[in-house]
């Protein structure tokens, strides 16, 4: 039997992909409830839906073309809400700066023209990579990766902004390895980045293709940029449980795990007080939630996941009746060098049908938390920061008709500088004492959704491999 820890979305497909293929699961959930960060809720008056976490999916790349291809397996694909590229909640995306928010270059056009806040073509920005030195390392922070090769503007205001919309972080503590890896191995081996892009596409051979079935050449085919659900996120793990049910996976909500032992090769978990044994485990807990957990018997593998940090993020989600927004977008940004205490607002009605509701997603916090809002932070303090901004930056006005608030701790972990190599020794760690743990989840190798998804994959498959070869 395999043992499943934690039942988010890395959970459920961790337990999702290893009953596919033969095993006997067991689901071991902390709460009373599955999916984790992924929540969708009913505002009872309005009927209002709200995402607290995730409410959209990317399209490129493998990881979503893996998560698409489970879509299909699952048959959800009546269930999907795409957006395409030429909707303007897939072009427009804003950052909010000096007092004025302003679109982001999102075309080849857009790049020899002047666009503010930007004092100069981004074009300009690209050629000071031609000449700027390389600073050679084995890792570095994205901003003085950003600033040293296109300037001050593209990293404080793009690339910190865009920080802040995947990791509610820093740019100057998250690794250029998070959003940039391809990039920074060109600055190291080819001493700029257009030089190594221009030698790539020289090499490269084209129509190299990514894997999955029919839906995602549809998605490609149809130019989806992003997809969300009809009824918000949360029908994405709804779907994942009604599946693994039928597969006979054992779920058990409301028992937390407490401690984990190895020993003769299998595996040991401190459940409720009682002990659960099996022949191996998939944690998909975070790094800081499966640390203590180790601690006892594996100090070393237990501190590295501790090393790990965790932001908290305040999501207030407002409803105002009627139409108010003057522009459509995805939402905006706010870089942190304007100082402002919120990190950017989701403009939920534009991307999706809401009828004649104008839904907004405010987040606030994450690597600034405690500078604006300190530890003891009241609900009522947020909605109203919320509201106040909502009605200065985009001029909504009165009060929601319906609202939400969330103080959601330690809810996305930080990729700072050292982290994918603190990753490759936690995985050597784990080789070189043959425990049979596999890691899932936001904690190690991307944040996002599909990439939880894909190392739920990985993972299970590395385990049926293994007992095929036992
Ligand atoms: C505000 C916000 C916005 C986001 N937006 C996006 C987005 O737009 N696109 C995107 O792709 N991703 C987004 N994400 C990220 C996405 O939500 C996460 O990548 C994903 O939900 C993480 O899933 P997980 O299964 O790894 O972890 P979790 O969802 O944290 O699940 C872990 C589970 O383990 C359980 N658990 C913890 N300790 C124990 C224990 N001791 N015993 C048993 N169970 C335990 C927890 O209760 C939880 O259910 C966002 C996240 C947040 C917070
Ligand atoms: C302001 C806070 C946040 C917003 N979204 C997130 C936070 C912390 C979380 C988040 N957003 C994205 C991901 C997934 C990344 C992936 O690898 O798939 C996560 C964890 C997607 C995303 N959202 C924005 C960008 C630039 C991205 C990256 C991928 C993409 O280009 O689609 C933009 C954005 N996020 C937020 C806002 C207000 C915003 C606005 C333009 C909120």
């Amino acid at each position: 039997m395999s043992v499943v820890l934690g039942g988010g979305i890395g959970g459920l497909a961790a337990a999702y992909y290893l009953a596919k293929g033969g095993s006997k699961v067991a689901l071991i959930e902390a709460t009373n409830r599955l999916g984790g960060w992924i929540r969708t809720i009913k505002d009872p008056e309005t009927g209002v839906r709200f995402d607290k976490g995730p409410r959209t999916l990317r399209v490129r790349g493998d990881p979503a073309a893996n998560t698409l291809s489970l879509i299909e397996e699952l048959g959800l694909e009546e269930r999907l809400y795409p957006i395409t590229m030429d909707q303007p909640s897939a072009k427009n995306r804003m950052i909010y700066v000096k007092g004025a928010l302003h679109l982001l270059p999102s075309s080849v056009s857009s790049v020899f023209k002047i666009m503010p806040p930007f004092s100069k073509p981004l074009l300009l920005a690209m050629l000071k990579d031609l000449v700027a030195p390389a600073k050679k390392g084995k890792d570095d922070n994205i901003y003085d990766f950003v600033q040293r090769r296109f300037g001050f503007e593209v990293a404080d205001y793009l690339v910190s902004a865009m920080i802040c919309g995947i990791c509610a972080g820093n740019a100057k503590d998250i690794s250029v390895k998070f959003l940039m890896p391809q990039l920074f191995e060109w600055e190291q081996n080819d001493r700029s980045v257009l030089v190594g892009f221009l030698k790539n596409i020289v090499k490269s051979k084209p129509g190299a293709k990514v894997a999955g079935g029919a839906l995602i050449e549809k998605a490609l085919k149809d130019r989806w940029s992003i997809f969300g659900f009809k009824g918000g996120m949360e029908a994405f793990p709804e779907a994942l449980t009604d599946r693994i049910v039928t597969q006979g996976v054992d779920i058990n909500l409301g028992k937390e795990v407490s401690r984990i032992s190895f020993q003769n090769g299998e595996v040991s978990c401190l459940v409720n007080g009682k002990m659960l044994n099996a022949e191996h485990v998939i944690s998909s807990l975070p790094a800081n939630k499966l640390s203590p957990l180790l601690k006892e018997e594996h100090p070393i593998l237990s501190s590295e996941l501790a090393a790990i940090p965790f932001v908290d993020v305040a999501v207030v989600n407002l409803a105002y009746k009627g139409k108010r927004l003057s522009k459509e977008a995805f939402g905006f940004l706010i870089p942190p060098s304007q100082q402002v205490p919120i990190l950017g607002v989701i403009f939920d009605s534009c991307n999706f049908d809401a009828g004649d509701w104008t839904v907004l997603t405010v987040m606030m916090g994450g690597a600034w938390f405690d500078k604006y809002f300190g530890s003891n932070v009241k609900d009522d303090q947020l909605l109203e920061l919320a509201v106040s901004k909502t009605k200065e930056i985009l001029h909504v006005e009165g009060s929601p008709a319906a609202y939400h608030v969330s103080v959601m701790r330690n809810c996305i972990p930080q990729y700072v500088v050292g982290h994918f190599d603190r990753i490759d020794r936690i995985k050597s760690y784990i080789k070189d004492k043959n425990l049979p743990l596999e890691l899932v989840g936001s904690s190690y190798t991307g944040v996002g959704v599909n990439d939880v998804i894909l190392s739920a994959r990985r993972a299970a498959e590395t385990r049926l491999l293994r007992k095929a070869a036992a």
